[in-house]
């Protein structure tokens, strides 16, 4: 079933739960962006969901140093940092969330503000979202190498996998 998409990433996926049919419980929002992510790793978020979890993201440990900065005084002027978080309870998030219908329904019906994810919405209703490992090639594919990077994957799993 192919639903039109909203104004929005969290309106998209609000038609989407609307049009889902009943029988479904666990629902996963995928990024169409992230088109090379590993069958593993979806199966491990259904597996967690299914397991109890309202929420569930496939994330990594980031390899950089990551800053919090203020933003600049003027455009391209440099930007203050105002914190380094400790990296090791640092995770970067990909898709695709998994989550049981109710509390994706119920978090979309309640939370107005704009997210760039749907786990945070479950974060705010004051639910745990739990990490499973993520992976490497999960990656979104939205700037010039990172077309590059997808070229080599899918040349590696040709010649791993056949296809
Ligand atoms: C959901 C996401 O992929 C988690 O990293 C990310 O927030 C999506 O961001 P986008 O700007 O909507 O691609």
């Amino acid at each position: 079933m192919v639903v039109p998409g909203g104004a929005s990433r969290q309106e998209s996926v609000r038609l989407g739960l609307d049009a889902l049919p009943p029988e479904y419980d666990v629902v996963l929002v995928h990024d169409a962006a992230r088109p090379l992510v590993p069958v593993d790793t979806v199966d491990a978020v259904i597996e967690a969901v299914r397991d109890g979890a309202p929420a569930v993201v496939p994330a990594l440990p980031p390899s950089d140093t990551v800053k919090e900065v203020t933003p600049a005084a003027a455009p391209g002027a440099p930007e203050p940092v105002v914190a380094t978080p400790d990296r090791s309870r640092l995770r970067a998030v990909q898709t695709p969330q998994g989550f049981d219908r109710q509390v994706l329904a119920r978090a979309h019906a309640e939370v107005t503000e704009n997210v760039t994810d749907d786990a945070s919405m479950v974060e705010q209703l004051g639910l745990t979202v739990v990490v499973v490992p993520g992976h490497e090639e999960a990656f979104k594919v939205t700037r010039p190498l990172d077309l590059v990077l997808a070229e080599a994957v899918l040349a590696r799993r040709r010649l791993n996998d056949g296809f």
